[in-house]
């Protein structure tokens, strides 16, 4: 086989012509055979708009366009025997059409209009090419792929405005205790402004609810709501969550690069949910973040601008975390600008009523199932609970009772038996008299058969102990473990001792 030498150029190649000039025009004329070889047809027009030449393959369409022959059709105007073709804009502009459809009484063609010039460049006619007759069969597959992935892109676009549109208004924060009214009166006030605002109110009690209310009304609200819950993301993804990674500063899916929540809000509004768990390491960024209104992703040296109102959110003591050393003084005061505590349902049992009112409705809703009437009896065993997981607790415990009973009235002894936790129990606790004590040791003695192991009864009281924590925060581990005073950390090995607690809880305790 012959080899070719470095020094080999192409210049001595026979058929290849030296000067640029005789190159161009080999090309226009090889790509004007390879048109004319596989298009379906050619017509040239000059610059009156008079059409000079068909193609071979153009008089394949002169029936379908009313003409016997040839001579019928070259030589006249072009619009006068190609009804609504485009050739006369195309001489008139001086600018092709690449690609377009055509249709008249011959059917839909996808055609391409090419003007022509003279050596001066000026416009002397142009080419129109039947690149493809009746696409509409021929691409019908193309198109409806077409046609289908446009609809998912506008659906997932919808979804997504969906998503980030405020889900709540003032209006959906219900009651009207003085209470409810000041937070209110608060909320509306910052809405109008920028400040950054701290809501602090136990678990369940609306502090991500109020957060889209003043987003909602705010001069953000067409801009997005982004909320990140700050315990329930492993403390090494965190950084990156919220500052987003640089293009290439890791392999794998991040390779391309991601925003972080910061960017995303851009704009709008940043929820930070449980923000006294935000690892100390990076409470020194965030403060960058909301001091400075900028960001630096993951593996870029380049700082991001964002324009973001931060509203973030915790249950916890924070100036006792302060005091802890367990959050940074300086984020605390910089976060605290406006305050506002949200009131335990303790607090306000006057509302009540209405929020069992509002949660029934939706309930029912939701389910499909029956709206049922509360009874007054059953108010008094709602008003005496400690609702420690406030309105979420009171949602779960109306939805349960509402699965448990095909009622339409809601009473007392309906609740009772969803109320029922370890510290007020379902059965009377049995008093521990020595008497009763030592009659029990005896096999076979009366109550013998309720006495069991210690471990397994304290076990036993922990499974339902964690049960009521579960169900008091909607399922929320976190908020669990904290209403159980035990960290995280012991829940889950609880939890792993004594095999999962269900949630939601199947068919009630
Ligand atoms: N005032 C209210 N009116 C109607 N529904 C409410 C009200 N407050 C809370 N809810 C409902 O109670 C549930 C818990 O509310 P939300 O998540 O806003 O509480 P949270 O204080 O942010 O809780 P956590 O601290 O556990 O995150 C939600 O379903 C919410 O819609």
């Amino acid at each position: 086989m012959p080899t070719v030498s470095l020094q080999d150029d192409f210049t001595h190649v026979p058929d290849l012509p030296r000067d640029v000039r005789s190159v161009l025009e080999l090309a226009a004329r090889s790509m004007f055979q390879l048109f004319a070889d596989t298009v379906e047809g050619m017509m040239l027009v000059d610059r009156q708009g008079k059409v000079v030449w068909i193609s071979e393959g153009y008089k394949q369409f002169l029936p379908a366009l009313g003409f016997q022959d040839e001579s019928e059709f070259v030589g006249h105007a072009v619009e006068e025997v190609v009804p609504n073709t485009l050739m006369r804009e195309v001489i008139a502009t001086g600018r092709p059409i690449l690609v377009d459809l055509l249709t008249n009484k011959a059917g839909t063609f996808l055609v391409s209009r090419i003007p022509l010039r003279d050596d001066r460049g000026e416009v002397i006619g142009a080419l129109g090419m039947v690149l493809m007759a009746h696409p509409e069969s021929t691409m019908q597959p193309l198109m409806k792929k077409f046609a289908r992935l446009q609809r998912e892109l506008d659906d997932a676009r919808k979804q997504l405005a969906e998503q980030r549109r405020p889900k709540y208004t003032f209006a959906s924060f219900i009651g009207s205790s003085p209470q409810v009214m000041e937070v209110k009166r608060q909320a509306r006030r910052v809405a109008q402004t920028d400040s950054t605002v701290l809501l602090l109110g136990e678990t369940g009690t609306g502090k991500e609810l109020l957060a889209h209310a003043i987003h909602a009304a705010s001069s953000r609200a067409g801009r997005p709501f982004i909320g990140v819950n700050i315990a329930a993301i492993p403390e090494t993804l965190l950084e990156a969550e919220f500052f987003g990674v640089a293009p290439g500063a890791y392999t794998g899916a991040d390779r391309k690069g991601r925003d972080g929540k910061f960017k995303l809000a851009d704009g709008g509004t940043l929820f930070l949910d449980e923000i006294g768990d935000m690892p100390l390491a990076l409470q020194a960024k965030l403060l960058r973040a909301l001091q400075e209104q900028e960001i630096e992703p993951l593996g870029s040296n380049q700082v991001l601008k964002v324009d973001v109102r931060v509203i973030a959110a915790t249950s916890r003591d924070l100036p006792q975390l302060v005091a802890e050393g367990k959050f940074r003084e300086d984020l605390y005061y910089r976060l605290n600008v406006v305050p506002i505590r949200l009131p335990s349902l303790r607090e306000r049992l006057g509302d009540l009523e209405a929020l069992v009112e509002f949660l029934g409705e939706d309930i029912s809703r939701r389910s499909g199932m029956p709206h049922r009437d509360v009874a007054p009896d059953a108010f008094e065993v709602l008003r005496a609970h400690p609702w420690r997981g406030n309105i979420r607790e009171l949602r779960n415990v109306l939805e349960q009772v509402t699965m448990l009973t095909d009622d339409l009235r809601l009473e007392a002894r309906h609740f009772r038996r969803a109320l029922a936790t370890p510290e007020s129990p379902l059965q009377p606790p049995v008093e521990l008299s020595p008497a009763s004590a030592t009659a029990a040791e005896g096999a076979g003695a009366p109550g013998a058969s309720a006495v069991r192991p210690l471990g397994e009864a304290v076990a036993e009281v922990e499974r339902q102990a964690i049960q009521a924590a579960l169900n008091a925060t909607g399922g929320n581990k976190q908020a669990a473990a904290r209403l159980l005073k035990i960290s995280r950390a012991t829940l889950y090995e609880k939890l792993a001792q004594y095999g999962p607690v269900p949630w939601p809880p199947a068919g009630g305790r």
